[in-house]
């Protein structure tokens, strides 16, 4: 990625961290400086460019990065073809009346048609998408580019053997890869991007790595995190099982989530007070408890249970399970109360560790939490979520087959989550 800015972190404001990863993990090139002029473009004032961009066409000459307004994203088309081939697509699934492509809404950003705007002097047409990072105080976001074919049935040769260059390891062996993907690292501070480069030096061994990186998994998988993009993951796999309406070439799968609130998370060390116990049934039973805990009641849907044919997704039905659950999130509920938090934080004594700096650090950081809670009308239960995106390489399914190039990508990715949840036990 090229595009960058300094996200103010709630804390350590002036020396806020940010760096770019390109090819291995281990290289770390600043580029705050140097980007700064790249960074400029000539758009109407009320636009930014959007920071959360963590892959795809950026403004190197011959096309623009994405751009920010007001809660949604500006795509600008500069590939003709491609631009009317996704139009073509969010129109036609926001006009469908079957069940199966008016499902598909529900996993696709919000689309609010096209607008044209002046960019460099030049008037652009542009997608209008809903924002995925929004609502994220801190967007952790990956493209994860699904498929092992990435090339559409009008591709040239060249394209071809283009496309059939890069990422070979990763498409190959687990039918994605990785083109981009940002962190917040939780015990640091440090947003951290990583590009297509260090993507392509991704193999089925490394891709794990990856994954934990932007999952901030290093040490252990915060298993609610995990559940959360499975229950999103889950749904679409169901819906790419059945689905033979298209074919999807060069498509991803954005994942998104908040660190901030994952940090809360864990800075609430919640251990798991309520745990269902393994039955002798025929699935493997993991606890729900940990994911509807004192600190977060996340309704994902998911029961706890995963079979051979995948996970089943339903909350408990059993009346004693249901009491207990019940009783366990009463007997927690005051401490999800904002004021009492900010009461707690407000009666916490002074450092007998001499460290006041840091005391002082994380009580400007626990009220910059408890400020953006308050000011939000409205805290959603989730805070991660997988979309799917970029439909520039959108076809009719042939012969209405299964689009099985999409699906596999798609199993694998939910292969690797479910190892990560089953570690998290
Ligand atoms: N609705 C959205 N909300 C937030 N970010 C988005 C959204 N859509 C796209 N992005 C960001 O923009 C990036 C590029 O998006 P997209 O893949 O649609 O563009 P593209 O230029 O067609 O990509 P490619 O070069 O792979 O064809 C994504 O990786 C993501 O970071
Ligand atoms: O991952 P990389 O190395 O950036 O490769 C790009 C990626 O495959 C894009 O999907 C593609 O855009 P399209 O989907 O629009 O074809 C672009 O083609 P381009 O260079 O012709 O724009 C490639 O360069």
């Amino acid at each position: 990625m090229g595009k960058s800015e300094v996200v103010p972190m709630p804390i350590q404001r002036q020396d806020s961290l940010y760096a770019v990863y390109k090819g291995a993990y281990n290289t770390m090139v600043h580029t705050v400086e140097e980007d700064q002029e790249e960074d400029y473009l000539d758009i109407p004032e009320n636009m930014q460019l959007f920071t959360n961009q963590v892959a795809g066409h950026t403004n190197d000459g011959k096309s623009y990065g994405m751009i920010k307004h007001n809660g949604t994203i500006l795509k600008p088309i500069t590939k003709q073809k491609c631009g009317e081939r996704e139009v073509q697509f969010y129109e036609e699934i926001n006009g469908a009346t079957d069940k199966t492509r008016a499902e598909l809404r529900e996993f696709v950003p919000k689309y609010y048609g096209k607008v044209a705007i002046p960019i460099k002097g030049n008037n652009i047409d542009c997608i209008v998408l809903e924002d995925l990072t929004k609502h994220y105080k801190e967007p952790c976001v990956m493209d994860i580019k699904i498929g092992r074919r990435t090339w559409d049935p009008t591709a040239t040769y060249e394209k071809i053997m283009n496309e059939e260059m890069k990422y070979q390891d990763c498409k190959r062996d687990m039918a994605f890869c990785i083109p981009g993907f940002q962190v917040y690292k939780i015990f640091n501070n440090q947003l951290c991007k990583f590009d297509k480069n260090y993507g392509k030096t991704l193999n089925k061994e490394t891709v794990t790595q990856a994954l934990k990186t932007f999952l901030n998994a290093e040490s252990a998988c915060c298993r609610s995190l995990i559940v959360q993009f499975l229950a999103s993951l889950w749904r679409i796999q169901m819906w790419a099982r059945k689905q033979r309406y298209y074919q999807f070439f060069s498509s991803s799968l954005l994942l998104v989530y908040d660190a901030r609130r994952l940090r809360e998370f864990l800075k609430a060390d919640v251990k798991p007070k309520f745990k269902l116990h393994r039955s002798t049934s025929l699935y493997r039973p993991l606890s729900l408890a940990v994911l509807n805990n004192e600190h977060e009641k996340i309704s994902t849907g998911f029961s706890g249970q995963l079979t051979n044919q995948g996970p089943i997704l339903r909350t408990p039905t059993s009346p004693t399970k249901l009491k207990q659950f019940n009783d366990f999130v009463q007997s927690n509920n005051n401490t999800n109360n904002v004021w009492q938090k900010s009461i707690r934080t407000l009666k916490r004594t002074h450092s007998f560790q001499n460290d006041y700096d840091k005391e002082m650090q994380n009580k400007k950081q626990d009220y910059t939490y408890i400020l953006d809670e308050l000011c939000t009308e409205q805290k959603s239960e989730l805070w991660a979520t997988v979309k799917m995106i970029d439909f520039a390489h959108a076809f009719p399914a042939e012969h209405h087959e299964i689009d099985k190039n999409y699906l596999d990508g798609i199993d694998n990715l939910i292969r690797l989550f479910e190892e990560f949840l089953v570690e998290s036990e």
